[in-house]
């Protein structure tokens, strides 16, 4: 029995998530919450979304608000609003203008729901999560972002079909921040529970041009289609099904690590955790040297934006 509120359940992502969450059987109640002014099209959500519970036979309570302090009572509440990139933006320069949206709505989630798990999908996600753990005053177990899971399922996808394998064959991680300086770990990717580089298609395999592919795939929808949003929903629904489900399963979640990677921490970042109805627990790994190297430049990166947006927003409070 889960109460499950979408702060930004108007936009593409927030819409089709709450679609996918609401197949989720833990879930009971679900919240769809917008900007004040968006209340008829909360409402057109609802109605839309009541239709297809009709059509599956799902029973749940919906509703809809335009407050964020309606969040009470909440067990998972996930913050998809704020602005997404246009074609030919990074997602860091979304940092400060969705920084103090997420700022303002994790004060009052910390206060209204001080036992939720606050899961953050605005981006740049892996920043947002460090504001979002700062303001909302929770514990870190409680605050983590979508991070590098999406972009740790695109890779996978590829590396089935290179293989012509289920996609339940291949176990891969991205680890470090969900843009240009994540670092897949091919020491830690295996196919039918076998190391990827114990198999002789291994050398031929196209590394350069499949990480190519996952750094810009997200770039590459906005432009053909204006927003990423079936990627998302899914990866999304995964996580709320592992933390409501208690299951225990590890996925590469933004969270806030203190030294688990190679001695590397304080900061929030996509790493392996696993992941329960109590929250996210970074698992403590020990990396390649090269892996290493790559992920100590990633953490630097969103350290200094996370530190610069944190400035900002304390000067302008
Ligand atoms: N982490 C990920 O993997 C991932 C994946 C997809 C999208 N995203 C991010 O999710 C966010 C939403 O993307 P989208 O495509 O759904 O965008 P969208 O424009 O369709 O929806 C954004 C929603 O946020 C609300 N909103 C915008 N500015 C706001 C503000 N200042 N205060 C309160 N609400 C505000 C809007 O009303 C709308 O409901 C973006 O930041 C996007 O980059 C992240
Ligand atoms: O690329 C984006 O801006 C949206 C999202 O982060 C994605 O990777 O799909």
């Amino acid at each position: 029995m889960a109460k499950v509120t979408i702060i930004g359940a108007t936009g593409n992502v927030g819409s089709f998530a709450a679609h996918t969450i609401s197949e989720i059987p833990h879930v009971t109640d679900m919240l769809l919450m917008g900007r004040p002014g968006r209340e008829e099209f909360l409402e057109g959500c609802c109605r839309d979304m009541a239709d297809s519970f009709a059509a599956r036979g799902t029973q749940m309570r919906l509703a809809h608000s335009t407050r964020v302090a309606d969040v009470e009572g909440s067990d998972v509440i996930i913050c998809t609003s704020g602005m997404p990139r246009q074609v030919g933006q990074d997602r860091n320069d979304l940092a400060f203008e969705n920084a103090k949206m997420v700022a303002e709505t994790a004060e009052i989630v910390g206060e209204r729901a001080p036992d939720a798990l606050l899961f953050m999908v605005t981006n740049p996600v892996d920043v947002m999560t460090a504001v979002a753990l700062k303001y909302s005053g929770l514990e870190p177990r409680q605050v983590f972002g979508l991070g590098t899971h999406l972009d740790s399922m695109r890779l996978k996808a590829l590396i089935a079909e290179y293989f012509k394998v289920h996609v339940s064959e291949v176990h891969t991680r991205i680890i470090g921040e969900h843009g240009e300086s994540m670092v897949p770990l091919w020491s830690a990717t295996t196919i039918g529970g076998i190391q990827i580089c114990n198999l002789p298609t291994f050398s031929g395999l196209p590394h350069r041009e499949m990480m190519d592919t996952v750094r810009s795939s997200g770039q590459f929808i906005i432009k053909n289609k204006g927003a990423t949003v079936y990627g998302p929903g899914e990866a999304i629904a995964t996580l709320v099904r592992t933390i409501l489900g208690d299951e225990n399963r590890i996925l590469t979640v933004s969270s806030y690590i203190r030294s688990e990677v190679n001695g590397i921490g304080d900061v929030c970042i996509g790493v392996p955790a696993r992941i329960n109805r109590k929250g996210v627990f970074p698992v403590p790994i020990k990396l390649a040297d090269r892996e290493v190297t790559g992920f100590a430049a990633s953490v630097e990166k969103i350290r200094t934006i996370t530190a610069d947006v944190t400035e900002k927003l304390e000067q302008c409070r």
